[in-house]
């Protein structure tokens, strides 16, 4: 009986969350672009607030609102401008201040310089006068200090997936550097004797390694850090003397490998790991049915199918997800339901997942089914969810879609 893919899908994040323990209680400190979407990993408080003084929103005349409910007419004092110290406001006095300039003691407002006549700066004159609107309200066009974030309170929570917003955030409170998780260490092997590395010339009946390059790249977009990565050909016995060599050398807490594992007579992955805590199931899914979970010398394991689209699958139907729910990134694939641009099929009791091309109005399929279309893939921004109970989908029909 296959498994579903949510039994799947908890079976891998279970594994992750008990192979990964340890990192996620670890923190190493780096530079906040070295930090780009890596997981915080403890509370931030904000050491300053934001802003850190009351500041102008507007280039414009600082004022006493109660002195515009006296007169309109103002002598024009000093210029505040961005990055000094602002002196006090002299009393019924308004003062000329820009954008970011500190609010001067004594204003509780700002009047932007097209509500002013004259509405320009000009050199400052002695006896010069500004004519501003009546009644301006207290706080006009005046940032207070910790509006944003008052210092001493929590500014991101551990766990956060640090982004733009949240680096931007940390540089504004003046840090440089932030505790993140470390990344998980991953060992990735493509399996089988016809599988040779890109730059070389193949033999007849060899094909080039897609899939140490394609799940590399999905993992170190995901935050993992790829320790190692070999071609081992179809012997179990090279295979496992190799395997222990590289575990003792890169010390993974993850192992992934493709291909190997379904029912032909040379499986090398199968064969070599029989004797190991190690399950080859059957999930009804499609691409990606053939899995492989466990744990190699106590290191966590999973084994992927070899077709290049059935790795990549199993990577974000199972894997992605599992990293994100226990570290808190990657981010999940945006999920939305769109309508389907063409008819589809798909078989009974499997939940296919077919690429697709999202253009903003609906989704349609690109290629086949088949689990070999490499450049299909490559044309594709989508995934697109055919669940086991669905056997045919008419056009028009909404159906769920995950971004690429
Ligand atoms: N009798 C059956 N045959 C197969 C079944 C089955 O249920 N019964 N399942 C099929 C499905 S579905 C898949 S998926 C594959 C999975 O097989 P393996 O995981 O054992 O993978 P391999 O046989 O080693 O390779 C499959 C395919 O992918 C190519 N490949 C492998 N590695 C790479 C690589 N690194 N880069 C590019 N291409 C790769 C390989 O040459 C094969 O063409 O089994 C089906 N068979
Ligand atoms: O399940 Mo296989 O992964 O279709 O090609």
């Amino acid at each position: 009986m296959p498994r579903s893919v949510a039994e799947h899908r908890n079976a891998v994040t279970e594994l992750l969350r008990t192979a990964l323990a340890d990192l996620a209680g670890d923190a190493e400190t780096v530079g906040l672009l070295q930090a780009i979407g890596r997981p915080l990993a403890r509370d931030i408080t904000a050491p300053v607030s934001l802003p850190p003084f009351d500041n102008s929103q507007m280039d414009g005349y600082a004022v006493a609102s109660s002195a515009t409910h006296a007169g309109t007419e103002f002598p024009v004092g000093e210029t505040v401008a961005a990055g000094h110290p602002a002196p006090p406001l002299p009393p019924g006095a308004a003062l000329p201040v820009m954008t970011g300039a500190m609010l001067p003691p004594g204003a509780d407002a700002v009047v932007p310089i097209e509500q002013a006549r004259p509405d320009g700066f000009r050199p400052f004159r002695a006896g010069q006068t500004v004519t501003l609107p009546a009644r301006v309200p207290a706080g006009q066009f005046v940032r207070p200090a910790g509006s944003d974030i008052a210092a001493g309170t929590l500014a991101l929570r551990r766990g956060t997936r640090l982004d733009a917003p949240q680096l931007g955030l940390l540089a504004a409170l003046g840090l440089d550097r932030v505790p993140v998780l470390p990344r998980p260490r991953v060992l990735l092997l493509s399996t089988g004797d016809e599988v040779v590395p890109p730059g070389t010339v193949p033999a007849p009946g060899q094909i080039f390694d897609a899939n140490n390059t394609l799940l590399a790249a999905s993992l170190a977009q995901a935050g993992a850090d790829v320790a190692g990565s070999r071609i081992l050909a179809d012997s179990p016995e090279a295979f496992g003397a190799r395997l222990r060599e590289d575990l003792r050398q890169h010390r993974p807490q993850l192992l992934v490998t493709s291909g190997g594992i379904s029912k032909g007579a040379f499986e090398v992955v199968k064969q070599a790991l029989a004797a190991e805590d190690v399950r080859f199931e059957s999930v009804a899914m499609q691409p990606g049915g053939p899995q492989a979970i466990g744990t190699v010398d106590s290191v966590a394991f999973l084994g992927f199918p070899g077709n290049p689209v059935s790795s990549l699958i199993s990577f974000e139907m199972f894997l992605r997800p599992a990293l994100g729910e226990v570290l808190g990134a990657p981010a999940p694939r945006p999920s939305l339901r769109v309508p389907l641009a063409e008819a589809v099929e798909s078989p009974e009791g499997k939940h296919q997942v077919r690429r697709g091309y999202y253009d903003g109005a609906a989704v349609s399929l690109v290629g086949g089914a088949g689990s070999h279309l490499l450049h299909a893939l490559a044309q594709a921004n989508a995934l697109v969810h055919l669940p086991a109970d669905t056997t045919a989908a008419a056009a028009g029909e909404n159906v769920e879609i995950w971004l690429l």
